[in-house]
């Protein structure tokens, strides 16, 4: 479990991360996301003890990490995925780091083919594709065996097949009950993934809980709703739910589904389509951080657009 509490770094006038206070349960995927200088790499260095807090602490099992006795076994991460000894082989990368931290030689055979890379294991990282350097990472973090395991950025780059394979990787790592804490951009990737969120703006928390209630709280519902007998579906509505008509469907929100195909039936309105619209993670999310994005992007409008072409 990772535990933040009143978490605050400040870089001069900037305040990186400011009273941040958080739980990643043990057991789970945690996405954290936010903005562009929102404060996560602040946040992950914290965590790992590659910084120093200003005021409020952060422990990893009940342990500020400076303090942990064995660190490599109790927390995994991987940071920068693209930084390594690109003369050295991917085995090679992983016996220094083992042999430097105690851990005995064969569970880099191990690591290495949890991450499908024993058949490049002797090809110089020099040669690896991204795909294979991010498992690489993820290799390096799992050789202690940790308990707790921070991603940053962990799909940046991949294609479609490397993604899934990382999302599988990190659903099995928290079904084992270890913490996951992933950051990611790609947000319909994070959808996917986490279980839980913590989502920052401007080093502030700005919510925390599971992914399915972010969605839910913070976006558009309704029910779309299609019937050859329009007249019988708005009577049956009036008074019950409010709806707009568009398109030859009506969009009905304040009731749920079921509900609303009860009406239609006990209106004697045949239904052609009776569909939940659920939120994307995208929206709740460019709802809840639109006030803290630290440099707003102008919107792009046909005008403004022809515009520049000129
Ligand atoms: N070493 C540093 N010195 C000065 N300012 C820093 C330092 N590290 C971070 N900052 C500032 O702190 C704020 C938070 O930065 P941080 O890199 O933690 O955000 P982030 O959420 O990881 O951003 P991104 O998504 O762009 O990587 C930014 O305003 C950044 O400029």
């Amino acid at each position: 479990m990772i535990e933040a509490t009143a978490l605050t770094k400040r870089y001069g006038a900037t305040t990186a991360v400011n009273e941040l206070t958080f739980t990643a349960r043990s057991g789970r995927v945690t996405g954290f996301l936010g903005p562009n200088g929102a404060g996560k790499s602040t946040t992950m260095r914290l965590i790992l003890g590659l910084d120093t807090p200003d005021a409020g602490h952060v422990l990893v099992d009940g342990v500020p990490y400076r303090e942990l006795k064995d660190p490599l076994r109790t927390v995994g991460a991987m940071l920068d995925a693209t930084w390594r000894h690109p003369g050295r082989s991917g085995r090679d990368h992983l016996r220094w780091l083992a042999a430097t931290n105690g851990i005995p030689d064969k569970r880099v055979e191990e690591v290495l083919a949890l991450v499908g890379l024993t058949s490049v294991g002797k090809t110089r990282v020099l040669q690896y594709s991204l795909g294979m350097q991010q498992r690489l990472g993820i290799a390096a973090a799992m050789l202690g065996d940790p308990r707790v395991l921070l991603f940053d950025e962990p799909v940046n780059g991949l294609d479609p097949e490397g993604m899934a394979w990382i999302r599988q990787l990190l659903h099995l790592l928290a079904d084992q009950g270890r913490t996951v804490f992933v950051s990611s951009h790609l947000l319909p990737e994070m959808a996917q993934t986490a279980q839980d969120l913590v989502v920052i703006g401007r080093g502030r928390l700005i919510y925390q809980g599971t992914m399915d209630d972010f969605i839910a709280q913070t976006s558009e519902h309704g029910v779309r709703v299609r019937t050859p007998h329009a007249d019988q579906l708005r009577a049956a509505l009036a008074g019950q739910a409010e709806f707009t008509e568009a398109d030859g469907a009506f969009l009905v929100s304040g009731l749920d589904s079921d509900r609303i195909g009860q009406l239609a039936f006990d209106a004697g309105a045949t239904l052609h389509e009776l569909s939940p619209i659920t939120g994307s993670l995208e929206q709740a999310y460019l709802d809840l951080t639109r006030d803290a994005v630290e440099f707003a992007v102008p919107s792009v409008s046909p005008a403004s657009s022809s515009e520049a072409a000129r």
